[in-house]
């Protein structure tokens, strides 16, 4: 039976540096109650067993809730786990490589950082979305080029594929970015470390589905 792409859209939880699988876990669930509508195993400190040990705990998961899971920066380990996608920024690997060797109905998302021009490669690639960042200044990624609202517009006026608004998101400037035309939010920061993971979440989630489009 063939399976269908997910939608795009929505709040994008990312996860944290976390090495207790146990906690990450419970975090991640109460993303999902509160209405999470994607998830990408990030952990830039885990070495690859915990990788595999912690999105393979992730998946039953993401499978219970029916939102796509998606592997940060690691083609093998989704393709190995048959997650729902892998995100790639510029030095993880070639987009088209990936496409070649993912299911059709397996995401492939692709950094463009503050770049119309990698977002126009990256669609000639055949990625299923692209994400601009950092919109605003984020903790998790200080360093990170600050990237303008404009270009979530430029990117649909130019028939590119939906657009993921990345870093700084939080619930007082998440609106902006989604009235920009932002198809999905991806958080961590302000996701993680509320005081209410499930309540935070459903806060992001309202932002979409109070609005018309
Ligand atoms: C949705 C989304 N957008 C951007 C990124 C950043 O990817 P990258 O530039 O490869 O940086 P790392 O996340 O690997 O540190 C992302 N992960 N997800
Ligand atoms: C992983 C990542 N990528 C970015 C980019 O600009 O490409 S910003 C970022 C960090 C996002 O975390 P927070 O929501 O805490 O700011
Ligand atoms: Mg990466």
């Amino acid at each position: 039976m063939s399976r269908a792409k997910p939608v795009l859209r929505g709040l994008y939880a990312v996860t944290p540096d976390l090495d207790d699988t146990a906690s990450l876990c419970r975090m991640v669930e109460a993303s999902l109650r509160g209405g999470a509508a994607l998830l990408q195993y990030r952990n830039k400190l885990a070495d690859s067993r915990l990788r595999i040990a912690q999105a393979s705990a992730l998946l039953p998961l993401c499978r219970q809730y029916k939102v796509p899971l998606i592997i940060n920066d690691d083609l093998k380990l989704c393709l190995a786990l048959d997650a729902d996608g892998v995100h790639l920024g510029a030095s993880d690997g070639d987009l088209q490589a990936a496409r070649a060797r993912l299911a059709p109905h397996q995401l492939l998302g692709a950094s463009c950082y503050d770049q119309l021009e990698l977002a126009n490669s990256a669609a000639g690639a055949g990625v299923d979305y692209i994400a601009f960042g950092a919109c605003f200044s984020s903790g998790t990624k200080p360093q990170a080029v600050q990237a303008s609202l404009t270009l979530f517009q430029t990117a649909r006026q130019a028939g590119l594929p939906d657009s993921v608004a990345i870093g700084g998101i939080s619930l007082e400037n998440a609106a902006q970015a989604i009235a920009a035309g932002a198809s999905a939010i991806a958080v961590i920061g302000a996701l993680w470390n509320s005081a209410d993971i499930e309540h935070t979440a459903r806060q992001f989630h309202q932002l979409f589905t109070h609005r018309a489009s």
